[in-house]
């Protein structure tokens, strides 16, 4: 009995450490469960399952390890947590992994235009949220990984930025990452998943050119094509439209149901999907001829789902799990992303940011982390100043009465705890940034173009006007 409530104990400071521990339960002793039950903690972090015994040794084990337990007893895939602290992260990206006796591993590019979801699937199949997520495009920078470790195999997920070109790099003043990492993270991989927002009817019907591109320089790596956002189509007959047109009507070489086959000549046209090699540039030729194209025919696989929703993403995370080939795992299996703590954590605020701040407010916001401590008990204290360029920007981020700026503290603190697995107290400051060690430079005023204005501020990134 001593040792049934010492597990207790433990089970109701883990489950404040591990909110989303699942555990099956059924059969373990009735007095056990009433316990847990009165502690609040079934049904609030725990899932009680009728599929299992599980002793209180193995229960026990599987909790200090973080790991959820099987019907059949063996340990089975739960996320791993990510470490608070980038020494520890450091260090365990760089531990060897602890590889099974016949590993399997599979390395998956996700790619798609700004906004298809790629970060919301990332996430969702990892079972953890590190990668920002929001309606504004652009939210991922550059490209960073996710690692999914399920019994003898290992996924490696990388997470790349929309595709975008050039000129709008140029225009948006973008970094350069966004259009070197998803060139540089698919050329790495074993296999490509391309993604496609069904409910965006001005591009739903052919593939982004750039996403074409890409499939286009690495013709011989497997590709797939996942429909996503399924959930916000209200006609669903739609989807074996936009299948045909997006895979011109060939699947695995084989015709899509009630489409015309493809004659030789328009399948000869695409670079061939067997094409050993993988070029840096296309010709003009090849870029002429797929700018006509509206989809590519070599993709293996066709998924349709809904990435926001954990069921639909199960069968897309079993295929890349039975895809997987033998070879060593890369990673140990306790890393969850190469990410570093602090920059999940200022990727989350980023995201609310953009989420809540109007139009080009969220973009000028910088972030400073003024305190980041684990506390004797495992708690982590984090503290942020973010640093806003006008009083107007000052005001809107705080919201009336502070409820914006306390929303995203909770949010933020929310999307961490299930990140690091344990408490966090978030503390969110602004405050208005001054034009430090500024310029002032006087014009002749024969060469003002604006009849107020006689000097402008200089800091080391902006031209500002001053108006008299
Ligand atoms: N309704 C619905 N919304 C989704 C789904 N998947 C993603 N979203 C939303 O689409 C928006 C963009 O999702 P992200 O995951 O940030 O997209 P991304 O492709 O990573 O975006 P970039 O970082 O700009 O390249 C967010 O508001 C998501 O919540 C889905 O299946 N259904």
């Amino acid at each position: 009995m001593k040792m049934a409530l010492r597990m207790c104990e433990s089970l109701l400071r883990r489950s404040l450490r591990f909110p989303s521990l699942s555990v099956t339960l059924e059969n373990a002793s009735p007095r056990l469960r009433t316990v847990l039950h009165a502690g609040g903690v079934v049904g609030r972090g725990l899932h009680a399952s009728s599929a299992a015994w599980v002793s209180s040794r193995e229960l026990l084990d599987g909790l200090l390890k973080g790991r959820a337990l099987l019907p059949d007893g063996a340990p089975g895939h739960c996320p791993a947590a990510l470490p608070p602290d980038r020494v520890d992260q450091f260090s365990l990206l760089l531990k060897e992994p602890d590889q099974p006796e016949s590993p399997k591993c599979l390395k998956v590019a996700i790619i798609g235009a700004p906004n298809a979801g790629k970060s919301t699937l990332t996430n969702q199949l990892l079972g953890r949220k590190v990668f920002p997520v929001s309606k504004k495009v652009h939210t991922t920078r550059s490209s960073a990984l996710g690692v999914i470790t399920d019994d003898d195999t290992q996924i490696i997920l990388l997470d790349t930025p929309g595709l975008t070109t050039p000129s709008k790099v140029k225009r948006h003043q973008l970094e350069r990452s966004l259009l070197v990492d998803p060139l540089k993270s698919l050329k790495e991989a074993d296999l490509v998943v391309v993604m496609v927002d069904v409910s965006d009817r001005w591009t739903h019907n052919r593939l982004d050119f750039e996403v074409l591109k890409c499939l286009a320089l690495c013709p011989h790596i497997p590709a797939i094509l996942v429909l996503n956002k399924v959930d916000l189509l209200k006609n669903k007959t739609l989807l074996l439209d936009l299948t045909t047109k997006l895979t011109e009507g060939v699947v695995n070489g084989k015709r899509v149901h009630g489409t015309p086959r493809p004659s030789q000549k328009e399948v000869a046209e695409f670079p061939a999907a067997a094409e050993p090699q993988t070029k840096s540039t296309l010709s003009r030729e090849q870029l002429r001829a797929l700018k006509d194209c509206k989809g590519w025919p070599h993709f293996r696989d066709v998924f349709m789902l809904s990435a926001t929703d954990g069921e639909d993403v199960e069968p897309l995370r079993r295929y890349l799990l039975v895809s997987a080939k033998p070879g060593p795992w890369q990673y140990h299996s306790e890393v969850l992303t190469d990410q570093n703590p602090e920059d999940v954590c200022t990727n989350m605020v980023r995201e609310k940011l953009l989420e809540y701040l109007p139009q080009e407010v969220p973009y000028t916001v910088t972030q400073h982390i003024e305190l980041w401590r684990e506390t004797e008990d495992g708690m982590l204290e984090i503290c942020i100043k973010l640093h806003v360029k006008k009083d107007s920007h000052k005001k809107m981020a705080i919201g009336p009465g502070g409820m914006l700026v306390t929303r995203l503290a909770r949010e933020v603190s929310e999307d961490l705890m299930n990140a690091f697995q344990r408490e966090v107290r978030l503390r969110i400051s602004i405050s208005l940034k001054r034009l430090s060690g500024a310029v002032l430079l006087r014009l002749p005023e024969s060469s003002l173009q604006y009849p107020r204005a006689t000097a402008f501020l200089m800091d080391p990134t902006h031209l500002h006007m001053v108006m008299t």
